[in-house]
């Protein structure tokens, strides 16, 4: 009997060959298992794609990855976030956090909020659900968050402005505050332990592709073929082309490619794919973020695990700190950091590498030019999909026809969601679980 085919060896992906209790074939056209869960060394300093912090809520996967996968190798921390906002630091998450701030912005931000949740002002938007991301802000947290924060942030975060955008992503992702969290925090008094990732966990050694490693190595039941891609699929046939020639039959077929990319293998299958469903992938979209990866003589300068910088002055949204979450992760006496820039289209990494170094210095993370050690630009294609107008329709069509092709999906990629590593990992197993009782 063929196997299972599961295409892409990223989280989702090694995940479903886990929980697979049939035969299967892990196809990766890397070299190396891990999708984004991928760590560089540059000078001995460790950098995974930007901040790849593993928050566990499922007691399964808690359990696998605790005492199977990286028995006693996780080390747990707290967060410690900030925004970079009117030349200070205050702590994140920014709407329960506002003290700090000069006090007209405070003071916005506290009248907004009370106009939005209780005010004549909000109740038009307090009587019906959000028709987009900008009716949420202003829905949940007013006018005044809105404009100092939540509007500029996210528009250099996903390239297009929060109206032009759906809530359906923001679920656990953006905290929606109490009044007594609001007045807490323009107090100073509030609690830094909100949100999902209030703490998270961290591979002891090697970076978070460790976690990978070793999800790879406690695989059974099957094949991976690394420096291996699909070059068409006949799902008629069910039947792969792979990059070196061969063809591959499968009994199942699990994908965590790309949504458009899997309909474009589709298409160069016989058995090809409707219009209609190529069109709809056509119209998926999803921003491009380069991430420069620096490295700075001299200890971090700053607490902070990440920082986010809303304003327009600043071409990055986020500036994280591997050195500053995990100190093993560079060598004694150099800081290290990730630099990030949303875009759609041509943003050269030489162009990265030098809006990274005036970032750092402006935001006070690193003292001077002079104090960096090196830059290398990363780009990561897919990185945040847009959940625009466009999204839910295109992605249904296209969910449909390969439920028709008996074809499914996992994975950020896969779904094309918004989701996190442990979202990943749960996708793959209910796929898995999905064809095992089939
Ligand atoms: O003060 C703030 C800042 C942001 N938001 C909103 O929250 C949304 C989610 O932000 P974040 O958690 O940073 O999003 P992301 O999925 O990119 O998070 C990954 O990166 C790390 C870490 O944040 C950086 O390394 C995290 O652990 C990962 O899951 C954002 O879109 C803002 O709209 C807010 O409400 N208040």
């Amino acid at each position: 009997m063929d196997p299972t085919v599961i295409l892409g060896a990223g989280l989702a992906g090694l995940s479903a060959a886990h929980f697979l209790k049939r035969p299967w074939r892990l196809i990766e056209k890397s070299d190396r298992v891990g999708g984004l869960i991928k760590t560089e060394v540059i000078d001995g300093c460790y950098f995974d794609p930007t901040g790849h912090w593993l928050h566990l809520r499922d007691p399964e996967i808690r359990e696998l990855v605790n005492t199977r996968w990286l028995p006693g190798q996780m080390v747990s921390i707290q967060r410690k976030a900030a925004v970079f906002s009117r030349g200070v630091f205050t702590r994140f998450p920014y709407q329960v956090n506002t003290h700090g701030l000069p006090p007209e912005v405070v003071a916005e931000n506290l009248v907004g909020y009370v106009d939005a949740i209780y005010g004549d002002k909000g109740r038009a938007l307090r009587e019906r659900d959000p028709r987009n991301f900008e009716e949420f802000i202003l829905r949940y947290m007013g006018e005044g968050f809105a404009k100092n924060f939540m509007v500029p942030y996210n528009q250099k975060l996903w390239t297009v402005h929060p109206r032009e955008l759906s809530a359906a992503w923001v679920g656990r992702f953006v905290p929606r505050p109490s009044l007594k969290e609001v007045v807490d925090g323009a107090l100073g008094v509030g609690s830094d332990a909100l949100g999902y990732n209030a703490s998270f966990l961290y591979p002891r050694e090697g970076g978070i592709e460790s976690l990978a490693r070793a999800m790879r190595h406690g695989l059974e039941g099957g094949e991976v073929s690394v420096h291996t891609e699909p070059t068409a699929i006949d799902w008629q046939a069910r039947k792969l082309t792979l990059s070196d020639g061969r063809t591959l039959g499968y009994s199942e077929l699990l994908s965590t490619l790309p949504l458009p990319y899997l309909v474009r293998l589709l298409g160069q299958g016989a058995s090809g794919v409707p219009d209609e469903v190529r069109a709809a992938a056509g119209r998926l979209r999803a921003t491009t973020v380069t991430y420069v990866c620096v490295g700075a003589r001299g200890a971090n300068r700053q607490p902070w695990h990440w920082i986010y910088l809303p304003e327009p002055e600043f071409a990055t949204y986020r500036i994280g700190s591997p050195s500053a979450v995990y100190a093993p992760l560079a060598p004694p006496g150099t800081a290290t950091f990730y630099v990030e820039y949303s875009h759609h289209g041509e943003l050269s990494p030489a162009r990265c590498e030098q809006l990274a170094v005036e970032d750092l210095v402006r935001s006070e993370m690193v003292h001077a030019a002079g104090d960096i050690l090196f830059t290398r630009a990363v780009e990561i294609p897919h990185a945040y999909v847009l959940y625009d107008e466009a999204y839910g329709a295109a992605k249904a069509e296209i969910l449909r026809f390969l439920e028709h092709a008996r074809i499914l999906t996992a994975g950020r990629y896969g779904q094309w969601e918004y989701s996190s590593m442990e979202d990943a990992i749960l996708g793959g197993r209910a796929c898995a679980q999905a064809i095992n009782a089939r």
